[in-house]
């Protein structure tokens, strides 16, 4: 028996875009104009991943989307970032930027700056005391703070410790194994489903990101209380061969189911 479940929020992360007008003098493809036309097309939130070394978006997009998007009700905007990347060069510093544009939400997550991607989830064992007061500054800030985690249960009952509303669930592992239909997609799946139980009965909030695709997601949304995705790469991908606001259409309707 199917049960009825609660839409997912649907933000579009613009990295790429960010990527491929880095490819050339001027500001085209305009992150800013790309960012509108997912949210005409029914995006509920913009997110971006700023990156030291501004292989992507720098740190003027950071701040022209923050003004396009708070005056926009109901629609919130995500940097996602290593908090204690500095600055280098014209790039702030993670955390001053954060101060200096003021998101809905900021999604912490453990990259080094010269990682290609991101690929795996907080240590808190190791890591949650040196958290702390970056939390307690983004709350002081009045951020939704979420961590990025990998599906493991111990980990994620730490996050509520130190204070975090949310964790966002690093996809990839899932994503690869649903693109190999590997044997081991159902016990991945499952780990994320107690990941995801996990979060709720610690009242932390469940977003979940990465690799999500238009064939991997439908299965995903199967994952009790989610509350958000960010998707980018492929999304991004899609909208080569349909155009951006059919590719957002598309996803936004897979949330929505
Ligand atoms: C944390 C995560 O999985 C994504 O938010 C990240 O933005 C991907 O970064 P790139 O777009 O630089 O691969
Ligand atoms: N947090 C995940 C994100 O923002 C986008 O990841 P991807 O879809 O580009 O892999």
């Amino acid at each position: 028996m199917s049960h009825a479940r609660s839409a997912t929020a649907l933000s579009v992360n613009l990295n790429k875009i960010a990527l491929l007008r880095n490819s050339r003098e001027g500001n085209y493809p305009s992150v800013v104009e790309h960012a509108k036309i997912c949210l005409a097309a029914g995006a509920e939130g913009i997110t971006v991943h700023p990156r030291p070394d501004q292989r992507h978006i720098r740190p003027g997009d950071v701040m022209d989307l923050s003004a396009l998007v708070r005056p926009l009700e109901g629609i919130e905007f995500n940097v996602e970032g290593n908090p204690y990347a500095g600055a280098i060069g014209s790039y702030p510093g993670f955390m001053e930027l954060i101060n200096q544009s003021r998101p809905d939400q900021c999604t912490l997550v453990p990259d080094s700056d010269d990682q290609l991607t991101s690929d795996h989830g907080f240590d808190l064992k190791t890591s949650a005391k040196q958290l702390e007061p970056i939390i307690r500054q983004l709350k002081d800030w009045n951020c939704r703070i979420s961590l990025f985690m990998d599906p493991d249960v111990e980990q994620i009952k730490l996050a509520k410790d130190i204070g975090a509303d949310r964790i966002e669930l690093y996809t990839g592992p899932y994503a690869d194994a649903y693109r190999t239909r590997s044997d081991d997609l159902d016990a991945i799946f499952d780990q994320y489903v107690t990941a995801a139980t996990a979060a709720a009965e610690a009242g932390l909030g469940l977003n979940a990101g990465h690799d999500l695709d238009l064939e991997n997601l439908p299965r995903f949304r199967e994952i009790p209380n989610l509350l958000e995705v960010s998707i980018g790469h492929a999304l991004t991908v899609d909208s080569i061969a349909m155009g951006m606001s059919e590719a957002v259409k598309r996803y936004h309707l897979i949330c929505q189911s």
